[in-house]
This record gives structure tokens, C-alpha cells and sequence, in this order.
């Protein structure tokens, strides 16, 4: 057992980090260490604090921990993830709850063995078979959080909505209280879809456009405005979601953390050389080639409402810098969350279940939630 334990604070948020074996060699905290394999500097090492032994060893006890690596994040928001099959549900969470104010997080290297399912800097991917509904919904629901998304439907778009509403009536975040924000430039043709209880929409009406980037591009903005205006102290979390795609499956609470990217279907086993990033120095987007974790998904953006206030603020200003150097960046504002994502890292990665597109197919994959639908661009773009 390790007798070293250490707080970083590192990117903002704050990570208990652990890994037996590493730990008893090095001395050194698995997210430094990441960086410095990656010919990195250390961030901050001034600030790595030692907790107490009593308070480490009590984690260790109090969640009977497997000998690998694990990860937690600390919360002002005292909400509480605990993601483990081997333990007594009930009696864990209540220990837990009454005795750290830890954000639990638990990447679990056993549970799937085929996939990742913890980034570099220990940050969970979800995916079927990491984690417990009930476990999650037990510690969630008596919080009774709103979760807000958001929907853009302009032009031909409106076609996606009645699947999507549909569909997210069947799976989204079912026993949570759940706001729908539309932004579309056809409030009349929203479709009437049969809401649940504590389910509610709210339409907002913005101008068309004659270009599909200026569209996607846009919603940057927009989501901050909503944020600004609507959300502070009303909602707890936000999904911001593409309109042409439909639920399949289970959307739960298993998505909820700080910040949220979802890995994009095409590239969860590819290189990073082969992610489509901006690659032109001219762009605020620009990652070069080497750099780079994941390629994310510009179709889904979650977390805490100020977290997710913080990425569309950054991404406009960006947007609004390229926009004045006469410069789009290759994906849009997909390619400036991608950037935005690498320099602060998502506490929570979903796997591609969590954004699929429906014509392809994958033997890792094996529950579809959310998923693009095929469309053809030359009939719903305006361009
Ligand atoms: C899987 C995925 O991550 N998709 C991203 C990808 O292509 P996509 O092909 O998925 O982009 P898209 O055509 O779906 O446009 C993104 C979203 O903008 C809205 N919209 C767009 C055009 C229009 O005429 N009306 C309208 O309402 C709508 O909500 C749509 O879902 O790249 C885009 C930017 O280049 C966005 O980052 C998308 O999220
Ligand atoms: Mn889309």
C-alpha cells in the first residue's frame, strides 16, 4: 500500500491522485507524470499538498479500492459520483456522504477491458459496464438538480425535432428535472410532443441564416447569452446538443460532472496526428501536430452551467478573433471546443455510444444512446 498521497491542483479543478505502484517508486503524482513522459513541464508542483494520512487511508477503507489507479475530484458542489460494482450501495454512498465532501469519480480499469475507460489525467470515459444507475440516481436524485440542453433548429432543421424531443422524452435524463431550450428561426413549426412531468421546453426565436457554418457557428454565442440571461441559479447542468440525431438508449446520470466532451465516433482509435484539427497558425483553433488528447464530438458540450459558460465565452471570443483575421476555422466551432478542451481538460469523457452516427457500426460500441441520423446535406443545408 502506498504511504503517498498528494493533492494537485491542476487545470482548475482539484485531483486526488493515486496509484499504488507508481506512487511507492516515484513519488510522483500520475498526472505530472503524464506530462513529463510527454516531454511536458510539471504544472505547478508548488502547489501538490500532502493530505492526511488518516484521510487517505479512510478512502482507501471506505471504498475498498482495487490496487489501480483512481482519481477524484473534489466539489464545491458537494455532489457525490461513486462508480463501482463490487459494494455494499447504500452503506457506501452514506459513508461517503457523511464523511468527505469528495466528488468520487472512479475510472475503472476492470470493468472493460477492451476499451479506455480513463483518460491520461484520470478522468473517467463512460462506457456500458462503468458504472451503476442505481448507485448514481441514489446520490443524484435527492439533489433534485435541473438539467437544461439546449437545441438549435434553423431552416430545414426543424424536421430533426419532433425525433429528437421524442426520443429524449423516452431516454434523457429520465427522473431529473429537464428544460428544453429551441432555438429556432420557426417558433410555429416546433412540434407538439407529450411531455413528462417536470419536463418543460422553451422556444427562442433567432434569425435564419444562408449559410449552415454561420448557423453552428453562431450557437456559441447564443448558448452564452442563454446562460447569461436565463440560467445562472436556474439550472445546475447543461447538455448542448445537434438537432439531427435521435436517442436510442440510456442517458443518465452517469454524464453529469464539471465539464463533459464527448469522443467523436470516427476517431476514438485513431491517432492524434490523424484528428482533424485546425492545423493553420492563423486560427485561434490551431493545435499543431503531436499535440492533442481525443477529437470531440462538436455535437455535445455538458457540464455545470459555469463551466459551460466558460467554453462558449472562450469559443466566441476565439470565433470573433478568426472572424476578424478572415479565417474559418476547418470544423467550425467544433475545432475551437477541441482546442479549448485540450488546455482544459473535461472531467468526464462519453464514449462514442454517447455520439454515434447511425450508419456505422462497432463491435466496442455495444449500446447506441445517442446517435446522429443520416441526412443528406444537399436537401436540409442552406449552402
Ligand atoms: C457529430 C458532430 O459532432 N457534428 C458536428 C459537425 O457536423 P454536422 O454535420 O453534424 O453539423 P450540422 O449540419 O448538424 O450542424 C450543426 C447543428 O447546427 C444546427 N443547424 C445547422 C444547419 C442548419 O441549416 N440549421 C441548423 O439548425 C443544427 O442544430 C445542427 O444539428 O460539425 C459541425 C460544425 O462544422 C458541428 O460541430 C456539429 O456538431
Ligand atoms: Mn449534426
Amino acid at each position: 500500500m502506498t504511504s503517498c498521497y498528494y493533492v494537485n491542483q491542476w487545470e482548475r479543478e482539484t485531483y486526488i491522485c493515486a496509484n499504488i505502484s507508481l506512487w511507492d517508486e516515484k513519488r510522483t503524482c500520475l498526472c505530472c507524470l503524464w506530462h513529463l513522459r510527454r516531454g511536458g513541464r510539471v504544472r505547478d508542483p508548488g502547489q501538490h499538498v500532502k493530505i492526511s494520512a488518516s484521510l487517505f487511508t479512510a478512502l482507501l477503507l471506505s471504498i475498498m479500492l482495487p490496487e489501480e489507479s483512481w482519481c477524484l475530484t473534489r466539489s464545491q458542489f458537494h455532489h457525490y459520483t461513486f462508480i463501482h460494482q463490487n459494494i455494499d450501495k447504500a452503506n457506501y454512498s452514506k459513508r461517503l456522504l457523511n464523511n468527505f465532501s469528495f466528488c468520487v469519480f472512479l475510472g475503472l480499469p476492470n470493468s472493460r477491458k477492451d476499451v479506455v475507460t480513463v483518460t491520461p489525467w484520470l478522468a473517467p470515459v463512460v462506457w456500458e459496464g462503468t458504472f451503476d444507475t442505481n448507485i448514481l440516481d441514489a446520490i443524484y436524485k435527492p439533489q433534485n438538480i435541473t438539467v437544461a440542453t439546449t437545441v438549435f433548429a434553423v431552416g430545414k432543421y426543424v424536421q430533426f425535432l419532433k425525433d429528437y424531443l421524442e426520443s429524449a422524452e423516452q431516454y434523457f435524463m429520465l427522473g431529473y428535472r429537464v428544460h428544453y431550450y429551441i432555438f429556432t428561426d420557426q417558433p410555429e413549426a416546433v412540434p407538439t410532443v407529450t411531455l413528462g412531468a417536470d419536463r418543460r421546453i422553451t422556444i427562442l426565436k433567432i434569425p435564419g441564416s444562408d449559410r449552415w457554418q454561420e448557423i453552428t457557428l453562431r450557437r456559441m454565442e447564443m448558448i452564452m447569452n442563454l446562460i447569461e440571461t436565463q440560467l445562472v441559479n436556474k439550472a445546475d447542468y447543461i447538455f448542448c446538443l445537434d438537432v439531427d440525431t435521435k436517442f436510442y438508449g440510456h442517458w443518465g446520470a452517469e454524464t453529469l460532472s464539471h465539464l463533459v466532451a464527448a469522443i467523436h465516433y470516427l476517431f476514438y482509435t485513431a491517432s492524434r496526428d490523424q484528428f482533424t484539427y485546425e492545423r493553420r497558425p492563423e486560427s485561434q483553433a490551431y493545435i499543431p501536430y503531436g499535440e492533442g488528447d481525443y477529437y470531440y464530438g462538436g455535437a455535445m458540450i455538458g457540464g455545470l452551467v459555469r463551466e459551460v459558460y466558460k467554453v462558449t465565452k472562450t469559443c466566441h471570443l476565439w470565433l470573433n478573433m478568426d472572424k476578424a483575421n478572415s479565417i474559418e476555422a476547418l470544423w467550425q466551432e467544433e475545432s475551437h471546443l477541441n482546442k479549448y478542451f485540450l488546455y482544459n481538460k473535461p472531467t468526464k469523457l462519453l464514449s462514442p455510444e454517447y455520439l454515434w452516427c447511425d450508419p456505422f457500426q462497432s463491435n466496442d460500441v455495444k449500446i447506441i444512446r445517442y446517435s446522429h441520423v443520416w441526412k443528406d446535406v444537399s436537401k436540409v443545408r442552406p449552402n
